[in-house]
């Protein structure tokens, strides 16, 4: 314990990344320490986010490449969704319980509730009241709903990710990251997928003349873009759901999934009776220390306002910088490095750093474009789109990268280092890499 006037050193409201990565290495230097949590131990990434999405996506994948594959590997695979989601449900229900099995043998307290502050040392949660030195908001994200007439009968990402049989039918509501990603999922698994797009652009943060290349084959697997769909209303019908958009039009499904973004969990917590400013888009506001506008509470991970992409590797970072800084380890601002972030789409698409466009704006640097397709690796699995793009400064250290491709994932995972070191070329050339392998594939363009 470090202080003596506190139930507990630090709180965490929510017990996902931005609170539990930092927090175990908090606990081994003698804070006493609790989680406050409403729905599932943590939070969004294990249960309904990143883990559950991935356990659904790789027998996909596998099915894609084996019809890539299909004159070498024979056969018609087909996704058997019951059996996939069970495989889900198997690797995935165990996380919380096992989490918070390692939180409490670590000695930190786990506190099940809705936690709303009574003033900026005390929180409420079910009728009890618990105090400490410093309070971290590690709320997160929930799903929005578009403002539509019958919005109710849609269903959000983490209906999605609990869905016992695939729908015949289902219109997609928005072209981001999840919208692209369950699409990709609900089409492999046999369902008839509309997008319903809000404007003319999908995935609009990426390199759009990739970003067209996946859609063109999204489109070529069936899958229906709407664009500027102007969604009216959604009303029960006979066999599912009617959808009215547009100039009187109509599309009839079974399902619904609203995937038109997440919203900052902020609400109904006192935060405007103690003084903490959020912005119900962005987020809590935080100073370059992840500090609310009350002196002891911070903010980490996707409910901070920090304009870093809401990623599980950010909230990390955010977790671990909070750790140093409540340890007296350091007292220098959060100093983020370039985080990589990928669609799992099918090709996939990942940046990081400076993008594309950025650098075409600019003098202060190259760009060096690369046809992955033609590389003896890729045509192995015989990838049809494999292109990548990197970007190098005046000193020719690398920057920024992006790519499309069905290993777009570990491509832009290998080569992370050599952006945020600041690598130069001799650096580049002592990293030695196996071969083959993506990572071998990736750093000889450098
Ligand atoms: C479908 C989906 C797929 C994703 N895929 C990826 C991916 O592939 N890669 C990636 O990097 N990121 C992915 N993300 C994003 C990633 O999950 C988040 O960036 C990450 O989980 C953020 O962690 P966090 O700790 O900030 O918030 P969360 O993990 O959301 O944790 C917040 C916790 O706080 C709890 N809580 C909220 N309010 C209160 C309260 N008042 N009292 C008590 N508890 C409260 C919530 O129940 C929740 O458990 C995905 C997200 C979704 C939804
Ligand atoms: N692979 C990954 O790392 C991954 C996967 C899933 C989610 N995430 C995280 O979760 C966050 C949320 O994902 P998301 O897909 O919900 O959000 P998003 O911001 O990526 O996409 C939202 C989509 O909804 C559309 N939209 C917005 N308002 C609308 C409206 N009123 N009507 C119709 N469409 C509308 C947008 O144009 C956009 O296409 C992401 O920003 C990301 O940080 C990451």
């Amino acid at each position: 314990m470090q202080n003596n006037k506190y139930d507990y050193d630090v709180i965490y409201i929510g017990s996902g990344h931005a609170a539990f990565d930092g927090a175990k290495k908090l606990c081994k230097k003698g804070f006493k320490i609790a989680f406050v949590e409403v729905v599932a131990v943590g939070g969004t990434c294990p249960n309904w986010g990143c883990n559950a999405k991935i356990t659904l996506d790789l027998p996909i994948t596998l099915a894609k490449k084996q019809h890539r594959m299909s004159d070498i590997v024979e056969g018609d695979t087909k996704i058997n969704w019951n059996a996939n989601m069970k495989n889900k449900h198997a690797g995935i229900d165990s996380i919380k319980v096992n989490r918070e099995a390692t939180m409490k043998d670590l000695g930190m307290d786990v506190i099940h509730g809705f936690a709303k502050f009574t003033n900026n040392h005390t929180i409420e949660v079910a009728g009890e009241h618990y105090t400490s030195d410093k309070l971290v908001i590690a709320t997160g994200l929930t799903p929005n709903k578009v403002d539509v007439q019958g919005t109710e009968l849609s269903h959000d990402s983490k209906d999605f990710l609990n869905l016992d049989e695939m729908p015949k039918s289902m219109a997609i509501v928005g072209t981001g990251y999840i919208a692209m990603e369950f699409a990709t999922l609900a089409n492999e698994s046999g369902a008839d997928v509309t997008m319903l797009m809000h404007g003319d652009k999908a995935l609009r943060g990426f390199y759009q003349p990739y970003v067209k290349q996946i859609v063109k084959e999204m489109e070529n697997d069936g899958i229906k873009f709407i664009k500027n769909a102007d969604i009216h209303a959604f009303s029960q019908s006979d066999n599912g759901y009617t959808v009215n958009y547009g100039d009187k039009k109509e599309l009839n499904v079974e399902w619904i999934l609203d995937a038109s973004g997440r919203v900052p969990m902020v609400h109904n917590m006192g935060l405007e009776d103690i003084g903490v400013k959020y912005d119900d888009k962005k987020g809590v506001i935080v100073n370059e220390y992840l500090q609310t506008s009350v002196d002891n509470i911070y903010a980490s991970g996707d409910v901070a306002a920090t304009g870093q992409p809401k990623l599980t590797p950010t909230a990390t970072f955010e977790s671990g910088y909070l750790k140093h800084l409540f340890a007296g380890e350091t007292d220098q601002p959060i100093d983020f490095p370039a985080i990589p972030s990928v669609v799992f789409t099918s090709p996939r698409i990942s940046q990081m750093g400076v993008s594309v466009d950025e650098a075409a704006a600019s003098d202060q640097y190259t760009i060096e474009k690369h046809e992955m397709a033609r590389s003896w690796f890729r045509q192995a699995t015989k990838e049809k789109i494999a292109e990548n793009a990197y970007i190098f400064d005046q000193e020719h250290r690398l920057v920024g990268f992006t790519e499309i491709s069905d290993q777009a994932d570990n491509a832009i995972d290998t080569i992370v280092p050599a952006v945020n070191m600041h690598m130069n070329e001799e650096e580049i050339e002592r990293n030695v890499h196996l071969f083959p392998s993506i990572g071998h594939d990736t750093w000889k363009n450098l």
